[in-house]
């Protein structure tokens, strides 16, 4: 039977292309070649439980073997094998496999690495690290003769029958010089543990299993508790803190799916990216799974298992591959159920967990209009006593004080309940009520809510006076008379002689401050954003201040006699406005804390 011949490639250039992977993720070639030995055993497997092959099907492994004084890596399986025929229907002929198809069409993105899964080369990935390889195999079928294979990596080959006496197939690669890392016990324990690790067939290495055949993805979630998941994230990411909740996917139709996404505590959203792995019947495939699930899932964390996502495509035809778009749907609904039962069955459990969960569904909302609509009914906000209100209860219990004359509802909020202290007391002596929405994705959530969400608005606390934060139809009275007003106008004006500043007299509530600096709501939420942005970037903005004609100072800077004191108040008032805003800084701040300090001495 000893046969030379030449592989039949449609594309002499094959091997090149083939070669072109290494630069991108070399090491596949062991999860090509270890997968296709599960594959081998599976088939077996599946023969002996169809009664047409009466070995014993129990303890089939596959091995992988480091050689260094040969340089070579072995890949040997207890799978079903291949005659001389099978060897040169399914190894001689790569267009069967169809690689030769596959890399004539998707040459490009080869090149440009931008393949799912770099799948499809199979076998013959095995050159991106061999200058020759060998098969030794034997198949199951009865009186099989074993036989050898033999290429150099050009399209040449040799077939010789050969002594072996168990089925299997071995896989002999003789590493080429330029990839004699992976004699390395090290470097392929990693890859193994990165992309072998839960395959269904135990691997062998270095004496010992690497995997684990049953994750628990593919267990019937009925079957497992709630240890089983917390030690499964363990095994996922051994240093993050332990997960919130998680949902268990498993669907058989319209596609195939299983697998958990853990929801983390909020402090490890950003820890790690690509945090999701994919993986196609047990085999890794990626953790970059932007193309597969919807945007916002992709702060979870957990393994997502699909034969129906294609793989050898590239990733902007996978967004519009119908399967993934199911996928991306089903997923996000399965997460908005899960948040939903949280929700319904236990209250206190959700509230307790709101503040972690909160920045992924808000996130959720406003990038995902379906979810969104499932979810608005159980977002929270929280308020300054810590009580949570759904959005509805929320408008619900503020709208008889807080609607203005428009008929909306305006929600007041705090960014930061300790540095708006002082806005915060006046307007809580009003009765109104006031939110916290301080997180990293607020200033976004407010813009959203307030184009979504039917008759809301939302003001923040430091914006304006009371009365203009929720105008109404009656409004406070000014005690000063017209003359009166203009004075003290011009006394601010000609006292504090600040450029990009600028006066009224504003009939506001007694309680409020005698001085407040007026940012609308608007230019404080493109401050934020700035800030959010690029840190420490200070705006450069004009000021508007109101001098409170109701306050008791007013009437005092008026009426003294005294042009020292009189200077005195105006100024400590208009710095008094600057500290409630987190203004003062610099040489006023050192001249605030001087005058102040000079005050005590004086007393
Ligand atoms: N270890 C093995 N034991 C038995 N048959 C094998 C083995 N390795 C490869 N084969 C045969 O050679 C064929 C081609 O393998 P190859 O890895 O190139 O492609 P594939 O496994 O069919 O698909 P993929 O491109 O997804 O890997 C296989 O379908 C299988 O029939």
């Amino acid at each position: 039977m000893n046969e030379k011949g030449t592989i039949s490639v449609h594309t002499e250039n094959i091997f090149p292309i083939i070669k072109k992977f290494l630069y991108s993720d070399q090491d596949i070639f062991l999860r090509e070649l270890v997968a296709n030995g599960v594959d081998a055993i599976q088939k077996l497997k599946k023969l002996g439980s169809m009664g047409l092959y009466e070995g014993s099907t129990d303890k089939l492994v596959v091995e992988v073997l480091l050689d260094e004084t040969h340089k070579t890596i072995t890949i040997k399986d207890d799978g079903l094998g291949m005659t001389a025929d099978e060897i040169k229907q399914y190894i001689n002929q790569i267009a069967f496999s169809g690689a030769t198809e596959f890399v004539e069409k998707y040459k490009e993105q080869v090149e440009q690495h931008q393949l799912i899964g770099c799948f499809g080369l199979g076998f013959y990935s095995a050159f991106m690290v061999a200058k020759k390889v060998e098969i030794i195999t034997k198949s199951y079928q009865a009186a099989a003769q074993a036989v050898h294979w033999s290429c150099d990596g050009s399209t040449d080959f040799e077939l010789n029958p050969v002594e072996k006496n168990v089925i299997g197939t071995e896989i002999i690669l003789h590493l080429s010089e330029d990839a004699e890392e992976f004699l390395k016990k090290e470097r392929i324990q990693s890859i193994l543990n990165k992309h072998c690790r839960f395959l269904p067939v135990e691997i062998l290495f270095d004496g010992k299993v690497i995997n684990n055949t049953t994750p628990l993805w593919i267990k019937i979630p009925a079957d497992l508790k709630p240890e089983d998941y917390l030690t499964f994230y363990k095994e996922l990411y051994p240093f993050a803190a332990d997960p919130l909740f998680w949902v268990h996917l498993n669907i058989d139709y319209p596609f195939t799916l299983t697998g958990i996404l853990y929801f983390p505590k909020a402090a490890n959203y950003f820890e790690q990216k690509e945090t999701i792995q994919l993986y196609a019947r047990q085999v890794f495939i990626t953790n970059d799974v932007k193309e597969v699930i919807p945007e916002f899932l992709r702060l979870l964390h957990g393994v997502i298992d699909s034969p129906d996502i294609p793989l050898n495509v590239s990733r902007n035809a996978l967004q519009s591959d119908s399967n993934v778009k199911k996928i991306n749907i089903y997923i996000a609904k399965k997460v908005a159920e899960k948040l939903e039962t949280l929700f319904q069955q236990d209250r206190q459990a959700y509230e307790a967990k709101w503040n972690d969960i909160s920045l992924f569904i808000k996130y959720g909302m406003m990038t995902d209009d379906k979810f969104d609509e499932k979810i608005r009914e159980i977002v929270l906000l929280q308020n300054l006593s810590g009580h949570y209100y759904t959005i509805a209860a929320y408008k619900n219990k503020v709208s008889e004080n807080q609607t203005d004359k428009e008929g909306n509802v305006v929600f007041l909020y705090t960014t930061d309940p300790q540095k708006q202290a002082v806005y915060i007391q006046s307007i809580q002596q009003k009765g109104y009520d006031v939110l916290v929405l301080n997180s990293q994705i607020d200033t976004n959530f407010i813009n959203f809510g307030e184009f979504k969400f039917d008759k809301i608005k939302f003001k923040g606390v430091d914006t304006d006076t009371i009365g203009n934060l929720i105008e109404k139809e009656e409004t406070v009275a000014l005690e000063l008379t017209e003359a009166e007003k203009e004075e003290l106008k011009s006394i601010y004006e000609k006292t504090i002689d600040v450029a990009q500043t600028t006066w009224n007299v504003v009939a506001m509530l007694p309680e409020e401050l005698p001085v407040t600096c007026i940012t609308p709501e608007f230019s404080k939420r493109m401050e934020r954003f700035t800030q959010e942005s690029a840190p420490g970037n200070k705006p450069f903005r004009s000021i508007h201040l109101a001098i409170n004609g109701n306050h008791l100072l007013a009437k005092k800077i008026l009426y003294t006699t005294d042009k020292e004191r009189q200077k005195e108040l105006v100024t400590h008032s208009y710095q008094l406005a600057l500290l409630a805003q987190g203004l003062l800084e610099g040489e006023s701040l050192a001249a605030f804390i001087k005058s102040y300090m000079n005050q005590l001495l004086d007393k």
